[in-house]
This record gives C-alpha cells, sequence and structure tokens, in this order.
C-alpha cells in the first residue's frame, strides 16, 4: 500500500464517461475504481456521507472545497465501514485538528482500500455534471493510468446505476435489536419498551434506529430479504423502510413485502428509498433524477403545514406522483405532502386512510439540520393512534 501521504505525489486521472477528463493527484488508496460521478453540496459530514450505504457504487465529488480539515473520529460513521466507490476533493487538509479526531482522512480512505483524487477543480467537475447530468467515472492512479481511449474504455464498460439491484449488498444479513433509550439515555431492557418497530434494513444508516431509539422505540433491524412473517414475528407497532443503494425500479422484494404490510394497516413510516417503495406498492413509477439532490442543504416545504424546512438528501431517483391532485389507490388516497422547493420534485408521501406516510429525504440528520426531526414524532403518533388514524386531505388539492 502507498503511504497516503505520498498517494499525494502520485499523479491521478478522473475520466468522464462522455471522455471529459481531470488530471489530479492520488487521494487515499492508489489504484482504480469506477461507479456514478455525483456531487454532494454538503460543507460538513464527510464522514457520515462516506458510510452511508446509499453512495454504495457512487463516486462522490465534495463540492465544499476542503476536505478533511477535522480528521476522522470513532463517532460519526453511520454503518460499519465506507461505502462511497471513490472520492473527489479539491484541497485535502494537510493536518487535521480536532479533538475527537483519531487519524488523517486519506489515512482512513487508504486503509480501507478507497481510491480517491485530489487537486482537480471540482467547481468545474460539479456544473459538468449539473449540465449533462449524473454519469459513469472512473479513477485511476499510480500504475492503472493508462492511455485515455483505454481507460475511457474501461469507464464505458462499466454498470450504470439505473437498473442497479444494491439493497441486498449492503443490509445486515442477521437480524438484531437496537435498543430503546430511558430518559437518562441508558438502553432499557428487551421487551420493555411501550413501542416496537420493525425495521426493513436496505442499507440503513445509524442514526435512523437511533432517533427511534431516544423516543423509547425498540428496534428489530431485518435484513432487505426479509418476509411478512419475519415483521410480523417481532409484534410490531409500527413498520419502517430505510434508505439505500440503487434502482427503486428493482426493489421488487421490498415493495411486495410493504404491500403486505399496508394491507394490515400496521402504521408504517419510510425514508428515502422506504419513500420510493411506498410509491411504487401505490402503483407510482420512479424516475432517474438528472443529478439527483446531495447534501444538507435543501429547501423541503411540508405542505401539511406550510413550513419551509432545510433538510438532508441523498437521492438521485424520485417519486412520479401528482403534486396537486389526491390519487385513489388500492390502499386508499394518497397525497403528496412534501415538495423540494429547488424543483418540485416530491419528497414525501401521506396516505389519508390508513396510518403510513414517508420521505424522501433524511429527517435523520448525519449529517444534516435537524428541522425534520419531527418526522420521527410523527411516526410516534401514528403508532399510539394504531390503525385508527385517519388524514385530512390538503386544502385546494383536487379530489
Ligand atoms: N438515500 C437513499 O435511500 C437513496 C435512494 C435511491 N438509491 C436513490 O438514489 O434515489
Amino acid at each position: 500500500m502507498t503511504a497516503p501521504t505520498q498517494a499525494r505525489r502520485v499523479p491521478a486521472v478522473l475520466v468522464l464517461e462522455d471522455g471529459r477528463t481531470f488530471r489530479g493527484r492520488a487521494y487515499g488508496a492508489v489504484g482504480e475504481t469506477f461507479g456514478e460521478a455525483v456531487f454532494s453540496t454538503g460543507m460538513t459530514g464527510y464522514q457520515e456521507t462516506l458510510t452511508d450505504p446509499s453512495y454504495h457504487r457512487q463516486v462522490v465529488v465534495m463540492t465544499a472545497p476542503h476536505v478533511g480539515n477535522t480528521g476522522v473520529n470513532d463517532e460519526d460513521p453511520e454503518s460499519r465501514r465506507i461505502w462511497v466507490a471513490g472520492y473527489v476533493v479539491r484541497d485535502p487538509a494537510r493536518v487535521p485538528s480536532n479533538w475527537r479526531s483519531r487519524r488523517p482522512l486519506d489515512e482512513e480512505l487508504a486503509a480501507q482500500g478507497v481510491v480517491g483524487i485530489s487537486g482537480i477543480d471540482t467547481r468545474a467537475l460539479t456544473r459538468h455534471l449539473r449540465e449533462r447530468g449524473a454519469m459513469r467515472v472512473g479513477v485511476f492512479s499510480g500504475d492503472a493510468v493508462a492511455d485515455e481511449a483505454a481507460m475511457l474504455a474501461k469507464v464505458q464498460a462499466a454498470p450504470q446505476m439505473k437498473g442497479a439491484d444494491l439493497a441486498a449488498e449492503v443490509a445486515t444479513t442477521e437480524p438484531y435489536v437496537v435498543p430503546a433509550l430511558g430518559p437518562d439515555g441508558e438502553p432499557l431492557p428487551a421487551g420493555s419498551a411501550t413501542l416496537t418497530v420493525a425495521a426493513v434494513d436496505l442499507g440503513i444508516k445509524g442514526m435512523t434506529p437511533h432517533r427511534m431509539a431516544e423516543r423509547g422505540i425498540e428496534v428489530h433491524i431485518l435484513p432487505a430479504t426479509a418476509t411478512l412473517e419475519d415483521v410480523y414475528a417481532v409484534g410490531p407497532d409500527g413498520v419502517f423502510f430505510s434508505n439505500g443503494p440503487g434502482d427503486p425500479a428493482t426493489a421488487d422484494h421490498p415493495v411486495a413485502l410493504m404491500r403486505g404490510v399496508l394491507e394490515r394497516g400496521t402504521p408504517l413510516f419510510g425514508i428515502c428509498f422506504g419513500n420510493q417503495i411506498l410509491g411504487r406498492a401505490l402503483g407510482f413509477g420512479t424516475y432517474k433524477l438528472k443529478y439527483g439532490h446531495r447534501g444538507i442543504n435543501q429547501p423541503v416545504q411540508d405542505r401539511t403545514t406550510g413550513k419551509v424546512e432545510v433538510t438532508a438528501h441523498n437521492h438521485g431517483f424520485a417519486v412520479d406522483a401528482p403534486l396537486d391532485e389526491v390519487s385513489e389507490t388500492p390502499f386508499g388516497r394518497v397525497q403528496v405532502s412534501h415538495v423540494c422547493l429547488n424543483d418540485d420534485v416530491v419528497e414525501g408521501l401521506q396516505l389519508l386512510d390508513a396510518p403510513a406516510f414517508s420521505v424522501q429525504y433524511h429527517p435523520e440528520a448525519a449529517a444534516g439540520p435537524h428541522d425534520a426531526a419531527y418526522l420521527f414524532d410523527r411516526f410516534v403518533e401514528l403508532m399510539r393512534d394504531g390503525d385508527q388514524h385517519r388524514t385530512a386531505p390538503l386544502e385546494g388539492q383536487r379530489a
């Protein structure tokens, strides 16, 4: 392994599938990697980004110009490892400085075999992706650097994100329990919590069950392959579908599982991939956004209260549902409860005749502002009401 500090002197090349190339220096591991090039506008929270399983098979470009300033700590990871397929930064920190820092970021990337590139014009690259859309990319450094045609051919042979079925590659294979937390923040004994949630892991971030646990919920995390019997064996007051990587159009098993939950009328909450699965379960389509939403500064309106919140996002696909009408579905009426104010993308769905809702963004806020934490309280309210819960349609919606 090339030492991270030496890697910074090794030439590296980033090659986009449309042939545009950027030359810089290696950052993290030296070698080659492929994925979908996407950009994140988060100014903070790079550890949470790197370890978010939804970034599996994506090469993440940071628009923040300085990355690595606070090093790597042992508290902020959202899962057991780094998932990004590659990492693109402009100006890496020379000396990390933070009281929680344990090691430099490039050392961690190298230790986990994550190939990166630094010293490139990330602003130009981001503008290119914004104009042309997210696309496949390769990062090559050291001996992997070849002539441009050969590198481009490899990039064009890499798999696409559209059509990728990835949840099972990142989710747990064994069920486990996240205990509820008492008022003092200490874990409660198993079985003593007032509410139990079965959470289907499609690539869940660690902060999500934590947000439920701190509201007194015992969370049973189940593999992506869980059956309806597995879900109900937990005795759940509510069922949760997590975030996750890949194209929601491939998520046939979670969609069928969710339909089973909707048929039983159990309170249901979904985040991100979970929102796309609710969309599909209700009969809507999903589609790929041109370049997606990634970062912690996206404005979303909760149309049920009119309030605007600043939110964390990481999605490349979206639900195709009408904004201005209540839609009839096999599971009752549904409305779009949340919308992104930048581009009118559907950011939330709410059933009117059943206790079920979901959002396309990240109320667990890791990283990100905590504006949307109320959604976990809404889930608790739904579970307290049980299957009696009903919601009024938004004013002015066509019925
Ligand atoms: N964070 C997520 O759950 C992402 C969902 C889906 N993979 C998308 O890109 O839209």
